[in-house]
């Protein structure tokens, strides 16, 4: 074996800009949507009952952009001192199989799911967005609020957490414009965007609660029988996904709810479905493996890693 490139989480970081990853994320969504180049299965997942948590597999092939690489991520919702996902990524050459990295995925991971969101909004936010809330104030919360702060300028970002510390915590760490609210209702009241970033099995998040015409990034509750909106918010909004055999396989806000898919984002992004932006929307993201792939491809590019 030639030898293997090891990435640490630091040189992920100085690298993996938001600048470069949102255009290589919308880019790779477009990819994935079109059906042709990009293999992907959905995520295999072994249940860890004792920490109500999982390890995940996520491998991709994409021939358009050359890569061959999975991920496996780690989920312990339990955890209380240490994060709560961790991950790496390996990256094998996409015509020999020789393995050439192995990239810390904890970085990568918060930055291209928030990234992600960051063009959903993009494509189905109803005009200039105003109000930004997040629910959950943990990494995602962290990484959500840096990547939609390079596309947006909020007037006001409200953080609610279900340990009122925590949005504290985050509403000092942003700053000026930034308040934590005790309750959702006071949280998300006419926000436009509305980011989901909990570890919640049951839903947060209420219909009566939501201006009609907001976004809604729901990031998290990732296995079948977790949700964070409730069924009447899922079934009267536009909902949008990342990977359709992901979401009816993996998204309890969608099997639950029996909320009616409208599009993947992709679809969105290469004009075959439309952007239904004066409704209220969903999207329901899970995260994929091509998301990874094209991060860690970013990065071992800049590192100059054939
Ligand atoms: N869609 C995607 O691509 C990805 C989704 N996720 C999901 O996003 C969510 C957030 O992930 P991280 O920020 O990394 O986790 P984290 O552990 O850093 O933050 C979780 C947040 O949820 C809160 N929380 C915990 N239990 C809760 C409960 N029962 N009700 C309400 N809030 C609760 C915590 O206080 C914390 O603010 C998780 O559900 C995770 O699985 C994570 C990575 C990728
Ligand atoms: O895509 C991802 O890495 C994850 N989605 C949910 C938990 C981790």
């Amino acid at each position: 074996m030639d030898t293997l490139v090891i990435v640490s989480s630091e040189k992920v970081t100085d690298i993996l800009d938001y600048t470069i990853l949102i255009p290589a994320i919308e880019k790779s969504l477009a990819e994935f949507s079109k059906r042709t180049g990009v293999i992907q299965p959905v995520r295999n997942v072994v249940l860890i009952p004792e920490s109500e948590g999982f390890l995940g597999c996520m491998p991709v092939y994409s021939r358009e952009d050359d890569i061959l690489a999975t991920k496996i991520v780690s989920f312990f919702p339990q955890n209380k001192d240490v994060s709560t996902h961790h991950a790496v990524i390996l990256v094998f050459c996409a015509h020999t199989g020789i393995p050439k990295a192995l990239l810390d995925g904890d970085v990568i991971t918060a930055k291209r799911t928030a990234a992600t969101s960051a063009v959903a909004t993009k494509y189905l936010v109803n005009g200039k967005p105003d109000v930004l809330a997040l629910l959950g104030s943990g990494v995602q919360a962290r990484s959500h609020v840096a990547a939609l702060c390079e596309l947006f300028t909020f007037k006001e970002i409200r953080i609610w957490n279900h340990r009122f510390d925590g949005a504290v915590k985050l509403a000092k760490e942003i700053g000026l414009n930034c308040a934590a609210c005790r309750d959702v209702s006071e949280a998300v009241k006419n926000a436009d965007v509305i980011v989901t970033v909990t570890s919640a099995k049951d839903p947060v998040l209420r219909l009566d609660w939501v201006k009609p015409g907001a976004h809604i990034n729901a990031v998290g509750a990732c296995r079948p029988d977790w949700s964070e909106i409730d069924a009447d918010l899922m079934k009267s909004a536009v909902v949008y996904v990342d990977s359709r055999e992901g979401a009816i396989k993996e998204s309890g806000d969608i099997i639950l709810s029996q909320a009616e898919i409208y599009a993947e984002i992709g679809e969105v992004i290469l004009g075959t479905r439309e952007a239904m932006r004066k409704k209220t929307t969903v999207f329901k993201s899970l995260g994929m493996a091509i998301e990874d792939g094209i991060a860690a491809k970013l990065v071992i590019n800049k590192l100059g890693i054939q």
